[in-house]
C-alpha cells in the first residue's frame, strides 16, 4: 500500500510514497502529513480469527493487511519487543473498573507510558530500514513528557540513528524529566528549552521542512526523520491496541462480537485517538470516540463548536502535563479523511496564518457523528483519582482520570466504555499522593513511597533507579537556539 498527502501534492514531491519513504521523510507537501491511500477492511472474520490470538499474532496479521514494504523478519523482530512488557502474553491488560467502564492499560512497557506501544517496534523498523539503505538518520522528538523517554529508550545504541529530543524545561513531571536527562548513550541528545511543548513541536516541524537544515545535515551524510506521531510509522502501531482492547472485552464476556463500545481517549497530539478512528473505520464496533482533555481544552472546543481557536490562547500548566498541548498534530489526518485534501490545506493554512479555523455546519455535524469530548480540570481529576481508588480499588494517573469526567458527561451508561490509561501512576506521584492523602508538594521519591504504602503497589525497579542515576543531559537553551544546538551534536 502507498501513502498520500493530507494537503495535496506540490511539484517537489511524488503523489504517493511507500511506507518506508513516508516514515523516513514524514512531512509531506505544503507541510502536510502522510496517510494510507485506503484503510484495509478487517471485517468480523478477522476479529473472530483473532479472538484467541496473542497480541503479537494480532499485530502481525493487522500489519500484513497494510501491505507495507517492510521485511517480515523485521516486523517479527519489532513485535518481539512486546516480550519486554510486564506480561509478554498480554502486554495490554484491560481491567473492569466499575459499571460499564473498562480501562485499557497501555503503560506496561519500559518507560511506563503508552508511547512504548508504538515506539518500541518503530525503533527497530526505522533503524532496520536505515541499515538496509546504508543511510544515517537524525530522529527529532518533541515531547511533553512521554514520547521523549520512549523515543530515547527505543533508539538507544541502535545502528544508523541518532536522536535529538526536545522537552519544555519545567513542563514535565520529575520522573519524566529524569527518564530523559539520565540517558547516556552516545547517539542520544536531550535538550531542555525555555518554552512550552508547542514551541518544541513547532521547531521540530520547521526543521523537518527546512531545506537549509537538511542540507547542513547532508554535509555530514545524515538524513532527517521524526519519532512523533506526525510520523505514520507511529500511528500504524497505535491502531493495534484498540482492536486488542475490544477483543479483550469479548474474551471477558463483557460484550458480544460486533457490539458497539465507546473508546474514550485522553488526547494531546491526537495520535491515540486517530488510531481509534482508523480501527473503527477498519471494522471495529464503535459507538463514538470520546476525546478527554485537561484545561488546555482546544480539542473539546473544536468538537463542540467546530472552532479551532488559538487566538490569545496560552498553554497552562496542569496536573496532566503530557496533554499540555494546543497545536494537536493528528487532527489534520481526521480533517483529510472527512473533508479531503483541498479543504484540509485551507483549514491548516488558516491555523498557521490566523491561529484559527472554523468548520461549517455540515462539517461539524460530520465530526460530531464520530467524536464527542469533554475536559476535566486538575481538582476534578484528583477527586476522580481518590474516589475511584477508595470506592473501586483502582488507581489511575491524572491523564486517565480525565476520561472519568467525559465517561459521565458524554456516554450512554448502557453502552460499555473502553478508557485508555496512557501512563502509570509512578510518573505523576505528587499529584496522586495529593489526591489520596492530601500531601502537598511532596517530592516524587517521597510521594512514590507513600502511594506504594497506601495502595500496596510496588514501585517498578526502573522508576526507583532513576533517583540515583547521574544526570548527564544538562543542556537547557532558548528556543531560538535549537537548530544551533542540534548541529553541535551531530
Ligand atoms: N503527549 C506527547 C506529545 C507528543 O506526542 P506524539 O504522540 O506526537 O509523540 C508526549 O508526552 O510527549
Amino acid at each position: 500500500m502507498n501513502f498520500i498527502q493530507t494537503r495535496g501534492c506540490d511539484a517537489t514531491k511524488v503523489k504517493s510514497v511507500t511506507f518506508s519513504e513516508a516514515i523516513l521523510n514524514p512531512i509531506a507537501s505544503f507541510g502536510g502529513l502522510y496517510v494510507p491511500e485506503a484503510l484495509p477492511s478487517l471485517g468480523e472474520a478477522f476479529l473472530k480469527k483473532h479472538l484467541n490470538s496473542s497480541y503479537k499474532e494480532l499485530a502481525s496479521d493487522m500489519l500484513s493487511r497494510f501491505e507495507i514494504d517492510i521485511d517480515k523478519h523485521v516486523i517479527d523482530e519489532a513485535l518481539n519487543l512486546y516480550d519486554r512488557f510486564d506480561n509478554p502474553k498480554n502486554p495490554v491488560p484491560v481491567v473492569r473498573v466499575k459499571e460499564n467502564l473498562y480501562v485499557s492499560e497501555l503503560y506496561h512497557g519500559p518507560t511506563r507510558a503508552f508511547k512504548d506501544m508504538a515506539l518500541q517496534p518503530f525503533g527497530v523498523v526505522l533503524s532496520s530500514i536505515a541499515q538496509k539503505r546504508d543511510e544515517h538518520y537524525l530522529i527529532l522528538a518533541a515531547t511533553s513528557g512521554d514520547t521523549g523517554p520512549a523515543a530515547l529508550e527505543t533508539f538507544k545504541n541502535r545502528a544508523n540513528v541518532q536522536v535529538a529530543c526536545l522537552y519544555p524545561d519545567g513542563g514535565t513531571s520529575d520522573v519524566q524529566r529524569l527518564q530523559m536527562v539520565t540517558e547516556d548513550a552516545k547517539n542520544l541528545k536531550v535538550i531542555g528549552i525555555n518554552g512550552v511543548f508547542d514551541d518544541a513541536q513547532n521547531a521540530l516541524k520547521r526543521l523537518l521542512a527546512s531545506d537549509d537544515f537538511k542540507s547542513a545535515l547532508k554535509k555530514k551524510n545524515i538524513l532527517l526523520s521524526a519519532a512523533n506521531s506526525v510520523n505514520f510509522g507511529r500511528i500504524i502501531f497505535q491502531i493495534i491496541y484498540h482492536i486488542h482492547s475490544y477483543l479483550e472485552l469479548v474474551r471477558q464476556g463483557a460484550i458480544l462480537m460486533g457490539e458497539k463500545v465507546y473508546l474514550n481517549v485522553p488526547s494531546g497530539n491526537f495520535g491515540n485517538a486517530l488510531g481509534a478512528y482508523y480501527a473503527w473505520k477498519m471494522g471495529l464496533g464503535v459507538e463514538k470516540i470520546i476525546i478527554s482533555s485537561n484545561e488546555n481544552n482546544v480539542l473539546t472546543k473544536l468538537i463542540k463548536t467546530g472552532k479551532y481557536d488559538l487566538r490569545d490562547l496560552h498553554v497552562v500548566s496542569t496536573t496532566s502535563p503530557a496533554m499540555d498541548i494546543l497545536k494537536s498534530s493528528n487532527v489534520e489526518r481526521i480533517l483529510f479523511d472527512m473533508f479531503g485534501f483541498e479543504r484540509t490545506k485551507e483549514l491548516m493554512q488558516d491555523l498557521e496564518s490566523k491561529n484559527f479555523y472554523e468548520l461549517n455546519a455540515d462539517e461539524l455535524s460530520k465530526l460530531q457523528e464520530s467524536f464527542d469530548a469533554d475536559f476535566c480540570n486538575g481538582d476534578e481529576g484528583k477527586k476522580y483519582i481518590k474516589d475511584t481508588f477508595y470506592n473501586n480499588g483502582y488507581l489511575m494517573d491524572p491523564h486517565t482520570a480525565t476520561c472519568l469526567k467525559s465517561y459521565e458527561t458524554c456516554s450512554n451508561p448502557k453502552i460499555k466504555t473502553i478508557a485508555y490509561s496512557t501512563a502509570e501512576w509512578t510518573k505523576f506521584s505528587p499529584v496522586i499522593a495529593n489526591a489520596l492523602t492530601g500531601e502537598v508538594d511532596a517530592q516524587d521519591i517521597i510521594a512514590l513511597e507513600s502511594i506504594s504504602k497506601e495502595a500496596k503497589l510496588e514501585i517498578p525497579a526502573m522508576v526507583k533507579a532513576l533517583f540515583t542515576k547521574p544526570i548527564v543531559q544538562k543542556v537547557v537553551i532558548e528556543k531560538e537556539d535549537i537548530e544551533k544546538e542540534i548541529l553541535k551534536f551531530i
